[in-house]
């Protein structure tokens, strides 16, 4: 049976969570850049885009200790040095929003399921500083009735504190929301909370194809959800 007859009975969901980062915008070329600008200022090489695009997707704080680490594995960077240099990458990424694209299908697939009544949540592990510029810059400040960053509440994904949370302020259960996302902590969240999960093909999950993670649908392009 195809995944929307077996979870919607053929329907549209209620309520669909997306992921932000990888799955809505390509935004590793500015993450990178502010990366680097956190090196040079340490006197360190770049990190640059490929790398960067390894270590995304468990928010801004993991990622500076990654590329301070030069690792996906951070465990030995110095707390006080990883907060100094923390601070650096926020104060640079504050400026760096002009190479972010929205990935081709995005627009059209947000766009259509508003006018079908599903109402829409944007759900990332970014800090949520940065979400009002960002959205605004890509046209999409009015596309989500929720958004919740990495630091809006206590627990991030792969916590479903965040998913639970719009779930409970929308009133919908868990089996009527589609989550859609492009990394491990995407699915682990949906899985913990309950929300079939879809996964984009073409994101970061830091290197590993993202079906190795049982996503219940695989798509390349948002234009398959519609
Ligand atoms: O900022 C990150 O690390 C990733 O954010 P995401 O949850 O939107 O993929
Ligand atoms: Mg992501």
């Amino acid at each position: 049976m195809d995944f929307w007859q077996q979870h919607f009975a053929g329907r549209l969901p209620a309520l669909v969570m997306f992921d932000l980062d990888g799955t809505l915008i390509d935004s590793v070329p500015d993450l990178a850049a502010a990366v680097d600008q956190m090196l040079a200022l340490r006197g360190r090489p770049p990190a640059g885009v490929e790398q960067v695009r390894l270590w995304v997707g468990n928010g801004a704080r993991v990622l500076v200790r990654r590329a301070l680490a030069g690792s996906l594995q951070h465990s030995g960077v110095a707390e006080a040095e990883a907060e100094a240099a923390l601070a650096d990458f926020l104060q640079a990424y504050a400026l760096e929003h002009s190479r972010s694209r929205l990935y081709p299908g995005v627009r059209a697939c947000l766009e259509h399921l508003r006018q079908q009544g599903v109402r829409l949540a944007l759900i990332t592990n970014k800090p949520v500083r940065f979400l009002p510029d960002l959205l605004a810059a890509h046209g999409l400040q009015q596309s989500f009735d929720w958004v919740l960053g990495g630091d809006s509440l206590p627990l991030q994904k792969p916590d479903p504190a965040p998913l639970l949370h719009v779930l409970q302020a929308a009133g919908v259960a868990a089996a009527q929301a589609l989550f859609v996302g492009d990394s491990r902590s995407d699915i682990l969240a949906a899985r913990a909370a309950g929300v079939p999960v879809v996964a984009v093909s073409y994101g970061y999950n830091h290197g590993q194809p993202i079906a190795a993670e049982n996503p219940d649908l695989l798509v390349d392009s948002l234009a398959q959800l519609i």
